[in-house]
């Protein structure tokens, strides 16, 4: 189809400028561009993807953070970042996980969740055998919601328009979303698991991708990861994680969009009460028709602690307020990028793992620890003979803070020594194998990703409904648009890439760019 042209003026040359080249700025940048929109994202970072980007060290590329990645399947709508990807004409090699994470828990509690979902209920059920009928429906409800969501395009549903035609094109798929947009996982889960145990069990399967236990987790977001990981899989992108944000940039700039590094905005130019461009570092002005942040919304509006938003309090919407009193930062973490001599993985060890020692600890300072190792599905990531150890365990920014650089210093090797020592009862013999190490604290977090102390993401304050309160791509200031974690649905490369779909679509219908049929 033949892009539609926008008209600009001289004093707003963009149609649209995106904050930020996290995955939510750049499918929001992609996907705008496709539609015939001028696009320019600025990006205060050498390189691309945010939190799923990939560095180079010492002939090593390691992933920064994402690393176990959803959305990448062949079928169906929920494979956000395939659709991305061919979008704007790429495509990235993956490497099929052949389970998506192997749990190391209190009294002895081992599995690894297989990539087929009957060999992950057969191994779950051989452990809690009086549970079967109880694991059964649990996880075939979340398929339940999941196959609403693979049934019909995922756009904005803060477009009336859209939701009229997917209403009419998928009418039980909606009434099922709607059905499951309130609720949490705990709710379900207990109305058919009684055993304590697999209760816990359900709640570190919540915690390891949404940091809450299942009473906080909503339902919807469970669906998308309990059934997408046997659906589409958890598939590696070969040549590390950084290579989605980079093909993103390739085809966004083969359809006209332009991104621009080392250009930290600053601040939202306001006119009249409306978003009309950017400040950046060194004092230049662009303009804009649209803006959008990819930053978080405490780096986006004023508010308690929030030092440099971009947007003044006087300007900052009430609702703005309101979100930040349902929804908290999640910790940070402490992270380790090892290079390590082969010996020191056993055979046949899965790419994902995850430690928990105490079911006390899950939500503690340093509790769980996660261990990434992509050389397993993908060797050219490290030097022959080596591969790399990627390990991560939360850890709050008030832990780091007014510290003395030497007190600092030597408290990340302490912690960084005790997270090796953890991990060796997976990998024997770690710590004599690492010839490279890197230790990253939510200071590091803080200053590489421009994330509000570091944190991996927002979490609920308190029992909320579902994700029924999870704010949408429009903000209380006209022009100014938000995307990325703090946004429906949350985190996850997949959510974020659900919200760059789904802020293209709605910015689209407000320029009138959109095409008027649905996607295949
Ligand atoms: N799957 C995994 O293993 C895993 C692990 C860690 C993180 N993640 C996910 O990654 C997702 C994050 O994606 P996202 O789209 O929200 O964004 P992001 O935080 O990854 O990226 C935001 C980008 O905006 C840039 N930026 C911020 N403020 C700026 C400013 N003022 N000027 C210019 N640039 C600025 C940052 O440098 C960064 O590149 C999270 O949802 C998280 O769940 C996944
Ligand atoms: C009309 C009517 C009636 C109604 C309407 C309704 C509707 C339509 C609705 C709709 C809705 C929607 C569309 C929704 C959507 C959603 C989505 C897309 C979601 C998604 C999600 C995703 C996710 C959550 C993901 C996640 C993931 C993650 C986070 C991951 C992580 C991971 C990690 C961290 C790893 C670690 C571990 C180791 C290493 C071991």
């Amino acid at each position: 189809m033949e892009p539609i042209r926008i008209e600009k003026d001289a004093t707003q040359p963009w149609d649209a400028v995106v904050i930020g080249s996290g995955i939510g700025g750049l499918v929001t940048a992609s996907q705008l561009a496709v539609k015939g929109a001028k696009v320019l994202v600025l990006e205060s970072y050498t390189i691309p993807g945010g939190s799923s980007g990939s560095f180079q060290r010492e002939g090593y590329t390691f992933d920064v953070g994402a690393s176990m990645i959803f959305g990448f399947g062949e079928k169906g709508y929920t494979n956000l970042l395939t659709r991305a990807l061919a979008d704007v004409g790429e495509h990235c090699d993956t490497l099929p996980d052949p389970a998506q994470l192997a749990y190391h828990l209190p009294g002895g509690l081992e599995l690894a969740v297989d990539r087929k979902y009957e060999q992950f209920i057969a191994d779950l059920t051989a452990r809690f055998p009086h549970e079967a009928k109880g694991i059964r429906h649990f996880y075939d409800i979340c398929w339940q919601v999941f196959n609403c969501l693979d049934a019909m395009p995922l756009l904005s549903i803060e477009d009336p328009t859209y939701l009229a035609k997917v209403f009419f094109k998928s009418p039980l798929a909606c009434l099922g979303l709607a059905r499951w947009l309130p609720v949490n996982v705990g709710d379900v889960a207990r109305r058919h698991i009684k055993d304590p145990e697999l209760l816990r069990f359900i709640d570190i399967e919540c915690f390891c991708w949404s940091v809450m236990p299942a009473d906080l987790t909503p339902m919807i977001n469970a669906g998308m990861v309990f059934s997408d990981r046997h659906a589409g899989g958890i598939n590696y992108p070969k040549g590390g994680v950084g290579v989605i944000a980079q093909k993103l940039v390739k085809g966004m700039q083969r359809h006209g969009g332009e991104i621009r590094y080392k250009a930290r905005v600053t601040r939202v130019v306001l006119k009249d009460n409306r978003a009309v461009g950017v400040q950046l570092a060194n004092g230049e002005i662009i303009h804009a028709r649209r803006v959008i942040s990819n930053a978080t919304r405490w780096d986006t509006f004023s508010g308690e602690g929030s030092k440099q938003a971009l947007v003044d309090a006087e300007h900052t919407p009430a609702a703005e307020q309101t979100w930040r009193r349902r929804y908290v930062p999640s910790p940070s973490f402490l992270s380790l990028h090892l290079g390590v001599r082969n010996e020191a993985i056993p055979a046949n060890s899965h790419c994902h793992h995850l430690l928990l020692e105490s079911w006390d600890e899950m939500e503690s300072e340093q509790g769980v620890a996660f261990v990434s190792m992509p050389t397993l599905l993908d060797p050219s990531l490290s030097p022959e003979g080596h591969h790399i150890v990627h390990a991560f365990t939360p850890s709050s920014m008030q832990a780091w803070q007014d510290l003395s650089p030497a007190t600092y210093n030597s408290k990340k090797q302490a912690d960084a020594d005790r997270l090796i020592r953890k991990l060796e009862k997976i990998l024997p013999g770690l710590s004599q194998a690492i010839v490279h190490r890197e230790v990253g604290t939510p200071r590091s977090h803080r200053r590489f990703l421009g994330r509000f102390q570091g944190s991996y993401g927002p979490i609920p304050s308190s029992r909320l409904p579902g994700l029924l309160t999870m704010p949408f791509n429009r903000t209380g200031l006209k022009g100014l648009y938000c995307v990325g974690d703090s946004c429906f649905p949350g985190q996850g490369l997949n959510a974020v890439a659900f919200s760059g779909f789904a802020c293209s679509h709605l910015i689209g219908a407000d320029l009138g760019i959109n095409p008027w049929a649905l996607p295949n």
